[in-house]
């Protein structure tokens, strides 16, 4: 407790330490000139002071988050959607920040490595390069052999990340919960869930068995597709600050010399690309949610290789059959369809004003409608969407912005590749495919299995409900309080007559489940005595005729309003 104050404070030093560095207004700072200005240039006063002031504060800004650190940048990251909360400039700002920081001493990296998997270096590796392939603001990437001889990277944490973050994270909860009032009139609906998922998302990035467990789960999804590779991950030789993963050769997606020098058609490698994007979010559900160009490798034969799974976004099968809906309901120009298939998409199906909500859509509608396909930008649909979301307050599950900005990226590489790519030419057959699996058999048959199995739960569980009850009369300790005016009294009524349906229907279900649970178990003509059903019959039966008890007690009594 005591530790964790004195880092917090200590962090908080650090951070208004960074802040007043860089200098909140227009002014010259040293901080800002060294950075701008290469130390070996001598330049004179009025340069250093034209150089800060063509600095544009939001570029100051970016400086200090990059200086900041890890939760930070990834916030930055996170917020660089935002359109609706942030400048223009600072969300281009925001955008550059590709955590490409200086990588830290290779001799302190081994020394974790050490630790973390109780060996020397020399008794994993028979090779350990020096020099980092790669390095971003929560650790380092290493090339390195095996003793067996397979080739590996090795992803090392960079010492005190975890605690940075950890105070970091509780100062932006402070920092809400102070501000939490502001930020609601701003359109943030709930500051604190927002900070809450955020700390979620961070919390998994920072432990490397979640996301050797991702890469485990994404190969076994794919292991049939002879287009796409994930790198194996060792997880024997990984832990939560270390990860040890096969290495692959390729270029960066982006890099269309290099793609066209191996004698492959960069249109084609951004088709499959959005191909096995598209399968991630609308087939099963669960997709890489980091897609920049640094993360797609494609190699010689063209095959495409994703790595860094630190992020990985999830939906179920409603929320993906909901936000399919959403396209669907766009694509078929209809404001109710979209409007039903966002309230089914959010946490809380509470849209106050559903018919202003409607006429937005249908705004949003028109203004693509106008357009061209070629001329159609997901970053404006998703800029639209989004736009919707805030205004009215929709809770929808994170993985929804995380998709957005991942197609996004993938228009932005598919544009480098393909000068006519089309993010929508592709999302449309999705969209029937989605269709035609929802309301497949399949499909059918598992939601009513589903809810057999609910009904089932309900069977079991309610004798001993009503037992309780039984036990609870007889020592005469139910109490029942009755309070009715004339107006209640109408409303209970209503109510009756709808509980009435419902038990009366719950009934015959119940009814037809006792038959039906004796179909096929018996050749004909020889159905057992009734000591002989199964017990699940008696259960149903036993309820049913319950319920049917309950009903006809309802039919005989009057409620009078009280005098
Ligand atoms: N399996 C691999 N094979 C070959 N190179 C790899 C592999 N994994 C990572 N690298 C290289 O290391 C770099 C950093 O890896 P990775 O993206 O996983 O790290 P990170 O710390 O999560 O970085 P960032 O968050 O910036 O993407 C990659 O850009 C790539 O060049």
């Amino acid at each position: 407790m005591f530790k964790n104050t004195i880092s917090n404070l200590t962090r908080i030093r650090q951070v208004s330490e960074v802040l007043i560095r860089y200098g909140f207004e227009d002014a010259v700072t040293t901080t800002a000139l060294r950075r701008l200005v290469p130390r070996s240039r001598r330049i004179s006063w009025q340069e250093g002071e034209q150089a800060v002031f063509e600095t544009t504060r939001w570029q100051r800004i970016r400086m200090i988050i990059e200086e900041l650190g890890p939760t930070f940048i990834k916030l930055a990251q996170a917020m660089s959607n935002r359109a609706d909360l942030l400048p223009q400039p600072l969300i281009d700002e925001f955008e550059k920040l590709q955590s490409n920081v200086p990588p830290f001493d290779v001799q302190v990296a081994k020394g974790l490595i050490e630790q973390e998997l109780g060996r020397p270096i020399n008794e994993v590796f028979s090779e350990f390069d020096d020099v980092p392939l790669g390095s971003a603001s929560i650790g380092q990437v290493h090339r390195a052999r095996l003793l067996s001889g397979e080739e590996v990277v090795v992803k090392v944490q960079r010492p005190g990340v975890q605690e940075k973050v950890r105070s970091d994270l509780a100062l932006l909860h402070e920092l809400v919960r102070l501000t939490a009032g502001f930020l609601r009139k701003q359109g943030l609906a709930n500051p604190q869930d927002v900070v809450d998922a955020f700390e979620r998302s961070m919390t998994k990035e920072l432990d490397y068995t979640s996301e050797a467990r991702s890469m485990e789960q994404f190969r076994k999804l794919y292991e049939s597709y002879e287009t796409f590779y994930i790198p194996k991950p060792y997880r024997e030789m990984s832990t939560a600050k270390v990860l040890v993963i096969e290495f692959v050769s390729g270029c960066k997606i982006t890099d269309k010399p290099q793609l066209l020098a191996w004698g492959l058609s960069p249109e084609q490698v951004a088709e499959t690309g959005m191909d096995i994007y598209l399968t991630q979010i609308f087939e099963f559900g669960i997709f890489h949610a980091d897609p920049h160009p640094g993360n797609v490798l494609v190699r010689p034969d063209g095959t495409l290789v994703l790595i860094d799974f630190g992020m990985v976004g999830k939906l179920t099968k409603q929320q993906k059959y909901a936000f399919a809906g959403v396209f669907i309901g766009m694509a078929r120009q209809d404001p109710r369809s979209m409007a039903l298939s966002f309230r089914r998409l959010a946490l809380t199906s509470d849209i106050p004003d559903m018919r202003a909500f409607e006429t937005s859509l249908s705004e949003l509608i028109e203004d693509f409608a106008t357009l061209d396909v070629k001329d159609m930008s997901m970053s404006d649909l998703a800029d639209a969407l989004q736009g919707v979301i805030y205004t009215y307050k929709l809770q929808v599950p994170g993985a929804v912005f995380l998709i957005l900005r991942a197609l996004v990226i993938l228009e932005g590489i598919g544009k480098v590749l393909h000068p006519r790519f089309n993010t929508f030419e592709f999302v449309r057959p999705y969209g029937a495919r989605i269709i035609a699996e929802q309301y497949s058999a399949d499909n059918i048959l598992s939601e009513a299995q589903y809810t057999g199995t609910q009904l089932l739960a309900l069977i079991q569980t309610l004798p001993a409900d009503i037992r309780q009850i039984m036990r609870k009369i007889s020592r005469g300790d139910l109490r029942v309080r009755v309070e009715l005016s004339g107006y209640q009294l109408l409303m209970r009524k209503a109510d009756q007559l709808v509980s009435r349906g419902i038990l009366a229907a719950i009934s015959v279900a119940l009814i037809l489940f006792a038959g039906l649970s004796l179909l096929g178990r018996y050749p004909a003509g020889q159905m057992p005595y009734y000591r002989g059903l199964p017990v699940v019959t008696w259960y149903s039966l036993g309820v049913a005729a319950f319920l049917l008890l309950i009903l006809f007690i309802l039919g005989t009594k009057r409620e009078r309003p009280r005098e």
